[in-house]
């Protein structure tokens, strides 16, 4: 069965930052929102249903927050859907908005939403909430030490060391300097990373992603729709999702789809998405990847779960160039979720920014003569996986 096609016809991004003292949380939402309205040089009425991005609501501060928003995305009167699956949020909404225009249910699809991480507090109290209050979250879990676990673990079986991680950090700053929306742009060294303040170990502080405000939209629509209104559009062409269990623990044991270093759920949604838009060779077949990767170490990880390296591969092949602009396949040239993660919208901007790729409109990050690019959302303690193909 050959799905029909949906294209991507707006994308807007706000100014991400550690705090948007400046901006209201529905007007975060707004300022993507009205770039990407004027992208697709549509009006409100074109836009028949909102799928809105809104991770935990403690990071805004606001219970059921999608209800200030719905005004935000011009929603009254029309088909509305919240979506959450934690970090994996906007990825989760871009796959919603595509399935209202697949299913033949509407033409043009808005998915938008804004986050204020850096707004919060501190994210590590909140993200503590999503763990089991008996088990799991008083070891004391939150995003950092648990995906700690995983670079431990992924040290051990591989050999990464503290400097390979590192070396994710310098590619992926580098990017971000010619990034315009990244939050983080200041490149860095190695021995800077290394220098910097243990947080969990191996995490240092510039292993870490920053907690980012900021908002992200993007619109969908049918072919027939583009093709009618004589519009630019590049396509999706693939999309999976897959899910883990509740409990780390219940996730470790002997072999690839029980081990902490290797992200097996992850795998699986990249193999749905593939087959759906026909790719059987990624090394070969992938000219530009976003992948959700919060922890330097965590992009080792997300590489090979894309199969663009083998099992214990990515470390040799980050350290040779392979992964960064101008080489052969580059990994988050936007700089990344280690530069920019607003949670709620991160994921989608994975997305955008492939599909800003494949439509050559990267920018000071364009990857050149990109065509076929892929993005990817982790959410939830590595327990929801999203992942997309984008075709020009
Ligand atoms: C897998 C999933 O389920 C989904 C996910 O996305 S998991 C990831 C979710 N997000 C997180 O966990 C956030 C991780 N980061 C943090 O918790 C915190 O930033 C931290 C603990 C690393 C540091 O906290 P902190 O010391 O209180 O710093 P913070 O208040 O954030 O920022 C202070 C300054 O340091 C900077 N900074 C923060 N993180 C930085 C970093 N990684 N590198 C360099 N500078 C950083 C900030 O930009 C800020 O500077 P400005 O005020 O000039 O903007």
């Amino acid at each position: 069965m050959s799905a029909p096609r949906v294209g991507i016809i707006g994308i807007g991004q706000s100014e991400f930052r550690s705090r948007r003292d400046d901006s209201s949380y529905p007007d975060l939402v707004r300022e993507a929102v009205a770039k990407a309205m004027t992208e697709a040089q549509l009006d409100f009425d074109d836009i028949e249903a909102i799928v809105y991005s809104l991770s935990p609501d403690a990071m805004v501060g606001i219970g059921n927050a999608e209800r200030l928003g719905v005004d935000a995305v011009g929603g009254r009167g029309k088909r509305f859907l919240r979506i959450n699956t934690g970090g994996a949020t906007g990825i989760s909404s871009v796959a919603a908005a595509y399935y209202h225009v697949a299913a033949g249910a509407c033409d043009v699809v808005m998915t938008a939403g804004a986050d204020k991480v850096g707004e919060c507090g501190d994210s590590q109290t909140v993200l503590n909430k999503i763990w089991d209050p008996q088990y799991e979250r008083p070891l004391p879990l939150g995003t950092i030490t648990m995906l700690a676990m995983s670079g431990i673990r992924y040290a051990e079986k591989y050999g990464m060391t503290q400097e390979d991680m590192a070396q994710v950090v310098v590619k992926n700053r580098k990017h971000a300097s010619l990034n315009p929306h990244a939050h983080l742009r200041k490149e860095v060294t190695v021995d800077e990373v290394m220098a910097s303040r243990m947080i969990s170990w191996p995490i240092k502080l510039m292993d870490c992603c920053p907690q980012s405000s900021g908002g992200g939209a993007m619109i969908l629509a049918s072919e027939r729709y583009i093709k009618e209104n004589r519009l630019d559009a590049v396509w999706i062409t693939g999309v999976g999702h897959c899910s883990e269990t509740y409990y780390i623990g219940d996730r470790m044991g002997n072999g690839y789809m029980a081990d902490h270093a290797d992200a097996f759920a992850l795998k699986r949604s990249f193999e749905r998405a593939y087959k759906m838009a026909g790719i059987t060779d990624p090394r070969k077949q992938v000219d530009v990847a976003e992948l959700y990767a919060p922890f330097s170490n965590t992009e080792y990880h997300a590489i090979e779960a894309a199969g663009l390296a083998g099992l214990g591969e990515a470390v040799a092949q980050v350290n040779e160039g392979r992964f960064s602009i101008g080489g052969e396949i580059p990994v988050n040239p936007s700089g990344g979720v280690l530069c920019t993660n607003a949670i709620a919208v991160t994921a989608m901007i994975r997305v955008a920014e492939v599909a800003l790729q494949v439509s050559g409109r990267a920018g000071g990050h364009q990857v050149k003569g990109a065509k076929l690019g892929i993005a990817s959302g982790n959410g939830g303690d590595h327990q929801f996986f999203g992942t997309m193909v984008v075709e020009a």
